[in-house]
């Protein structure tokens, strides 16, 4: 015995955060419990992969020989269920760290929504996206003991806890321990000692929930009885296409993403060339929780010949981050660290040919099956576009498949394709307007002039939008064009809307505005007439060079703030108010407020605020005054 196995049993009382969590378990979420299963199965599954693949620079590790299972054994008996893994086990500080923290950044994330979320309908969701593992295991059990032991070492641990507050961790003697790897007993509790105990509800679950693990599975019905394989544990990728029933592709993508959908699209292919490799790759249902994660990574688990290099690979450009895949290349060496594996040139051509691959299939969905597509395209559209500015390469191949909210289609899902074919004569650009909410820029003034004119515009409201639109060189030959930014070239398009057509009078439209452009000198760059207003009086414009409004402000709700540039004021002739104004020469007083008012009229349909609050007050009340006959 060594002294470790003297020594006494150590109490530790867990992590404040681990105790909300199983409190929570118990409490909130106690309907999913059957997920308790999946999660332990999928630990030991984990547990199995480390070793396969730390066994390759050190063979000793698995030199008995034993081939990696996991087995599930009951004993109705006693009320207990195990899982029982010969994988990599825990030494002392690994068991310490592993299960008595929140290491996992999954399950922090897990804690805040469930904050606001205490009592969601959609529990059984967030745990599977969260991955809450190990712990859901006290939804079932009054006391769990986990003995392990990590493969290759000669001390091996028992860790116990009624799940309340604390934790025990004690030596376990060898001659009880495992020869390597985890045993998770769980001592159920009255309400789900029987139904766990019964071999047909626990074979249901794992074929429901466990049957694409890549490790054979056992079950022990009750103690002494001979194992029997109930998941045979073959990578379902290696297999050809034809013998893979949709049900276990679903079943694959559920355990991959820990999501309870369908997934959108499955990709299976094999390449055969410079690199060899398999890809299982879906496009999930639904949107992950860390999609707009800042760090943007993605989350492709790499093999190489079924030994697991990496749990989540940074092998897909950024904006192909909400694809779960698994890659398996025997082209890929196992015998370099995992970071090394990354700079490797096989790497580097898979990296290239699988989103080359995956971008093809996403726009052949786009063709072949629109409506399929356009739910892809509410989920992860908005995550696809950042590529429009980050992937030159692949930015047309993008454009073609991006689908846009227009004022023709105010509900999305139109193409550029659909949009350059329904071009008025004369229209030169393609018309966008970004900005902050839907509704609140479709109701710019600045569409006004277009609407009038039958042109149809994008309607761009993800913050991305600003960015790509002011990069992009065009589609089909057409330049896109900000509707907030410079002259709106609209003046050869033919009015439709006969109401809109304007009677106007350059003349005292020129006066007017050279008299306007006096008042606000300080805080324009310039006045002039609109072609693209039609019922609102006055509107904003940002200059023809630099940047457009709308990016200005995006930037300046990002925390960074670029040199504003003096925008343009752009004013309707046809409009009464600014008829009436033309006309009445004379009252100087009242026209400088009147043009003040315009313009703090013009940043509030912008979303500013006026230029300057307490005279914009003032000016209000005077000119109200006036219009109400008060005595000054
Ligand atoms: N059977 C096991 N063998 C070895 N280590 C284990 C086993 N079960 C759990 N662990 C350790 O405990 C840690 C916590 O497990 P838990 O299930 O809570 O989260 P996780 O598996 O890391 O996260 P996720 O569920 O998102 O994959 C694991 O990361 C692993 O280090």
């Amino acid at each position: 015995m060594t002294d470790e196995t003297a020594a006494p049993a150590e109490k530790h009382v867990f992590q404040a955060d681990v105790a909300r969590l199983l409190h929570l378990m118990v409490h909130s979420i106690y309907s999913e419990r059957d997920i308790f299963l999946r999660e332990l199965i999928s630990n030991a599954a984990d547990a199995c992969e480390k070793l396969r693949y730390e066994a390759n620079s050190d063979s000793a590790l698995t030199q008995d020989g034993e081939a990696f299972s996991i087995k599930v054994a009951l004993d109705p008996e006693a009320g207990t269920l195990s899982v029982i893994d010969n994988g990599v086990g825990m030494n002392r500080d690994e068991l310490n760290s592993a299960l008595g923290t929140i290491a996992n950044s999954g399950t922090r994330a897990f804690l805040e929504k469930m904050k606001v979320a205490e009592n969601s309908p959609n529990a059984a969701e967030l745990i599977g996206q969260f991955g809450i593992g190990f712990y859901s295991a006290f939804m079932v059990a009054d006391r769990v003991v986990v003995e392990t032991r990590r493969a290759g070492e000669e001390t091996a641990w028992r860790w116990t806890s009624d799940g309340k507050g604390d934790y025990e961790v004690s030596p376990l003697p060898l001659g009880e321990a495992p020869a390597r790897g985890s045993r998770v007993i769980l001592h159920l509790n009255e309400e789900s000692k029987e139904a766990y105990t019964k071999p047909y509800t626990i074979e249901r679950l794992i074929s429901e929930h466990s049957s694409a693990v890549a490790t054979p599975i056992d079950l022990v019905e009750k103690p002494g009885e001979e194992p029997r394989r109930i998941g045979e544990g073959a990578a379902l990728w290696a297999k050809n296409k034809s013998e893979i029933t949709p049900e276990q592709y679903k079943d694959f993508y559920q355990n991959l993403s820990g999501q309870f959908d369908e997934p959108a699209l499955t990709i299976h292919w094999k390449a055969e060339g410079r690199a060899e490799y398999t890809v299982l790759a879906f496009v999930p249902g639904s949107r992950p929780f860390d999609l707009f994660d800042p760090s943007r990574k993605g989350k492709a688990k790499l093999y190489s010949r079924r030994v697991l290099i990496s749990k989540d690979a940074d092998l897909l450009p950024g904006y192909l981050r909400f694809m779960r895949l698994v890659v398996d290349s025997p082209d890929l060496p196992l015998n370099v660290s995992r970071e090394l594996v990354q700079q490797n040139a096989v790497y580097a051509a898979i990296k290239k040919g699988v989103a080359n691959r995956l971008l093809q299939e996403l726009t052949k969905l786009a063709e072949n099956e629109p409506d399929k597509f356009d739910e892809v395209w509410k989920h992860f559209g908005a995550v696809l576009k950042e590529g429009l500015y980050e992937d030159p390469e692949r930015r047309d191949a993008l454009l073609k498949m991006a689908r846009f909210a227009t004022t023709e289609k105010p509900e999305g899902g139109r193409s550029l394709t659909d949009y350059v074919a329904n071009l008025r004569p004369n229209q030169t650009a393609i018309y966008y307007i970004a900005g902050d909410g839907a509704e609140r820029i479709a109701a710019s003034p600045q569409l006004e002039g277009f609407r009038a004119r039958g042109v149809e515009v994008l309607l761009l409201s993800d913050p991305v939008d600003a960015f790509w639109a002011s990069s992009a060189t065009g589609f089909d030959g057409k330049p896109f064009k900000s509707i907030t930014q410079g002259s709106a070239d609209i003046k050869d398009i033919e009015v439709t809307d006969e109401s809109q057509k304007k009677d106007e009078n350059p003349e005292a439209s020129a006066k007017f505005v050279a008299a306007a452009k006096g008042v606000l000198e300080s805080v324009v760059e310039d006045v002039r007439v609109s072609d693209r207003l039609s019922t609102s009086p006055a509107c904003l414009i940002a200059p023809e060079f630099g940047l457009d409004l709308r990016l200005q402000q995006i930037l300046a709700s990002h925390g960074q703030a670029p040199d504003k540039a003096k925008p343009v004021l752009e004013i309707n002739p046809a409009h009464p108010l600014v008829k009436a104004l033309e006309a009445r020469t004379g009252d100087q007083a009242l026209f400088e407020d009147a043009v003040w008012l315009l313009f703090d009229e013009a940043r509030l349909m912008d979303g500013e605020q006026p230029h300057d609050s307490s005279a914009f007050a003032a000016r209000l009340i005077r000119v109200l005054g006036k219009a109400a006959g008060a005595q000054s």
